[in-house]
């Protein structure tokens, strides 16, 4: 048995050989960059205008308008002080503007331009350089691609990026109880809940699982779905099987596979008896059975790891301390992750704490930490992983 943090800190200690490979703007969100990225020309590239309107010379509220420039013009006009011309937005301004003044505060009399007020200096013009100069590094390595990141990638006129291989990821289910939902329930069953779970969160958090087994609890049938997923897998995950009961099968044939324990049961409630295991360069988490203690132990242990080998800067659930809006005393002799909602910056302990419900994960949006056999008094700050 380990201390939650000798688990984290094995499943982060292991040489991990990460892949890269170069994929289309379109098609590298969420992945995390292999390279740097700099800025290869100044943005803007050109002073341009940020307004529909009038390009001004000299400071005053009349004007003669003497042309035009649209976007996408590269017209060489020079403006003569007391000219204006005509402009719209994102075309490049004529050189000696002073401002560029929108149109609603305009009035045009003949070729006469009369304005409401005087400009101010440098109004409404984007300034060439004035968000990257060249050469500036616009991205590190390991940033995780955003929506706003490929906008970026685009406007500096590359296509192609550099990235991290994501990792492939199965996923195998265990349990004789177990049915697909949709299908009648016999006495006895219960539907198999985990693999969506799971498969879920991983997909959210930018892992999609590429297949799923749902095995029932028999040593060989384990032991050869294991040796047939782990072929295609750098991680793979199992859900139940892993505790110390007679049809608990996962771990010897595991083994049998060949697979490395590098640490079996954590001092933690729930998800005792989470399994973390290797072989060569595949990993395998074997997670509890109980649908929160799988699901919990996915957040705490599996997504880190999945973000390392991501090669991802971002490194799990994000942590944020904040004040509990009740007593609470947490009686279990191990430290716990408790289900949890965080609502106007207070964490509030929920109902249903049991490792097999889900009901008050569902209804939460953290799992909120608190040591083994600890009172926290209303107001007093807990450490709080944040499920988005
Ligand atoms: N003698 C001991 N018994 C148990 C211990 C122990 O230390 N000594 N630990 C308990 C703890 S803690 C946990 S957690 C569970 C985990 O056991 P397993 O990983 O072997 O899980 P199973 O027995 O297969 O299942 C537990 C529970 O979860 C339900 N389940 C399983 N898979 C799914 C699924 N895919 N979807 C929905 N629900 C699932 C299953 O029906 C069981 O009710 O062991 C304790 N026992
Ligand atoms: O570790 Mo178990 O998940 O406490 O029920």
């Amino acid at each position: 048995m380990v201390t939650i943090q000798e688990a984290l800190k094995i499943i982060n200690d292991q040489n991990v050989e990460l892949k890269t490979e170069s994929r289309n703007l379109n098609d590298c969100l969420g992945f995390s960059l292999a390279e740097n990225i700099t800025a290869s020309f100044d943005m803007p590239s050109f002073d341009n205008s940020a307004m529909d309107g009038y390009a001004l010379c000299g400071i005053s509220k009349q004007y003669i308008i003497v042309g035009e420039v649209a976007a996408g013009d590269s017209s060489d006009i020079e403006l003569e002080n007391g000219e204006a011309i005509r402009i719209f937005t994102g075309a490049r301004v004529p050189e000696n503007t002073s401002a560029v003044m929108m149109q609603e505060k305009t009035k045009l009399e003949g070729d006469k331009l009369i304005l409401e007020e005087e400009p101010k200096p440098g109004q409404s013009i984007r300034k060439q350089g004035g968000e990257l100069k060249t050469g500036q590094e616009v991205f590190k390595k390991n940033y995780t691609i955003t929506a706003a990141g490929i906008g970026l990638i685009g406007a500096l006129g590359i296509d192609k990026v550099e990235v991290y291989k994501k990792p492939k990821i199965n996923l195998i289910t265990t349990g004789n109880e177990l049915i697909e939902p949709g299908k009648p329930k016999k006495e006895g069953q219960i539907y198999e809940s985990n693999s969506y779970a799971l498969a879920a969160a991983a997909g959210k958090y930018g892992f999609p699982v590429t297949q799923k087994l749902q095995i029932e609890d028999d040593f060989k049938a384990i032991k050869s779905g294991i040796k047939k997923l782990l072929e295609t897998s750098d991680v793979l995950i199992l859900s139940g099987g892993i505790s110390v009961g007679d049809y608990d099968y996962v771990k010897q044939a595991l083994e049998e596979n060949g697979v490395k324990e590098q640490f079996y049961k954590v001092f933690q409630k729930p998800g005792k008896p989470l399994y973390f295991g290797r072989k060569e360069n595949k990993f395998v988490f074997a997670l509890p059975g109980n649908p929160a203690s799988s699901l919990s132990c996915f957040y705490i242990y599996v997504l880190p790891f999945l973000d390392k080998i991501n090669g991802s800067k971002r490194l799990g659930l994000e942590k944020y301390s904040f004040p509990i809006s009740q007593n609470y005393e947490n009686r279990s002799d191990r430290p716990s992750f408790l289900k949890a909602k965080v609502t106007d910056s207070k964490v509030e302990i929920l109902n249903g704490q049991g490792s097999s419900m889900i009901q008050s994960m569902a209804q939460g949006n953290a799992l909120a930490f608190i040591d083994a056999e600890t009172l926290i008094k209303k107001g007093e700050p807990i450490d709080c992983y944040i499920i988005s």
